[in-house]
C-alpha cells in the first residue's frame, strides 16, 4: 500500500453524511449507508502526493477514538446536517477539542450537507446546481443552520486555537453548503481543502517524521542523592 503523505479527517455527529460525502467524491456515487464503527479511510492521489482521508464515527460511543484519528492532520473538515442546528452545535461541544492532536497548522472546513433536503429558491444559480422552478421548492424545508451560524463557528475556532484571522483562509472561504445525494459542491469541498493541504504536507515532509523515542534504548539515570534529603 502507498504511504500516505498527508491527513484529512471528516469529524461529525453521527447521521450528518460524512461516509455519503466521501462516497460520493471517491466513488462517484450515493448509496446506502451504515452507520461508521470506528473509522475508515481512502487515499487519494493528488498530484505528487497521497492524501488519506479520514471518515470517523459520529456515534457517542466512538468518541473517544476521535482524537487518535486527528493526529498530525493537515486538515479537518467539520460536517453538520444543514437541517439540525444541534449538529452544529456539536461541533463546538463534542468535536472541536479532538482536534487539539492535529498539525498545528492545520486548516478547518466546516460543511453544512444534505443542502438537497431545503428550500434553496433564494440561492443564486449554480453550474452544479440547474435552477429550481419556485414550485419545485414547495415540499422542501427551510434550512435550519444559515451561512452566518456556520461563519461565526469558524471564527469561534480561531479563538479556541488562537489564530489571528488575517494568518488563515477567510471564513467564507472555508464553510461550504453540499449534497452528497446530488453530489452538489462535493469536488468543490474535497478539491479547495486538497488544494490547501499541499503546502503543509511539503512543510511537514521537509522535516521529516515526527520525533519518536526509542524505548529499548531506554537506560534509567543512576539515582543521585538529593541535596536536601541526604
Ligand atoms: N437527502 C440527503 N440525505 C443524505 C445526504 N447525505 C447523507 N444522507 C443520508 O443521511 C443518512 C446518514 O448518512 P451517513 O453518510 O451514513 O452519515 P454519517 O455522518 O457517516 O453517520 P455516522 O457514520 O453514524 O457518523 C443516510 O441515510 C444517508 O443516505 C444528503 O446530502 N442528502
Ligand atoms: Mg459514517
Amino acid at each position: 500500500m502507498k504511504k500516505p503523505d498527508g491527513k484529512v479527517v471528516l469529524l461529525g455527529d453521527m447521521n450528518v453524511g460524512k461516509t455519503s460525502l466521501l462516497h460520493r467524491y471517491m466513488e462517484r456515487r450515493f448509496q446506502d449507508t451504515v452507520s461508521t464503527v470506528g473509522g475508515a479511510f481512502y487515499l487519494k492521489q493528488w498530484g505528487p502526493y497521497n492524501i488519506s482521508i479520514w471518515d470517523t464515527a459520529g456515534r457517542e460511543q466512538f468518541h473517544g477514538l476521535g482524537s487518535m484519528y486527528c493526529r498530525g492532520a493537515a486538515a479537518v473538515i467539520l460536517t453538520y446536517d444543514v437541517n439540525s442546528l444541534q449538529s452544529l452545535m456539536e461541533l463546538e461541544d463534542r468535536f472541536l477539542a479532538l482536534t487539539d492532536s492535529a498539525s498545528a497548522d492545520c486548516i478547518f472546513a466546516i460543511v453544512g450537507n444534505k443542502v438537497d433536503l431545503t428550500d434553496d429558491c433564494a440561492l443564486p444559480p449554480d453550474e452544479n446546481r440547474p435552477e429550481k422552478s419556485v414550485a419545485s421548492c414547495g415540499a422542501k424545508v427551510r434550512k435550519q443552520v444559515r451561512a452566518e451560524d456556520a461563519i461565526a463557528l469558524y471564527k469561534k475556532i480561531l479563538k479556541y486555537k488562537m489564530l489571528d484571522e488575517k494568518d488563515v483562509p477567510a471564513a467564507e472561504k472555508m464553510c461550504f453548503e453540499t449534497s452528497a445525494k446530488t453530489g452538489y459542491k462535493v469536488d468543490y469541498l474535497f478539491e479547495t481543502v486538497f488544494e490547501m493541504v499541499v503546502p503543509i504536507i511539503v512543510r511537514q515532509k521537509a522535516e521529516g517524521p515526527p520525533q519518536t523515542v526509542d524505548i529499548t534504548d531506554y537506560k534509567p539515570a543512576k539515582r543521585t542523592k538529593s541535596g536536601c534529603c541526604a
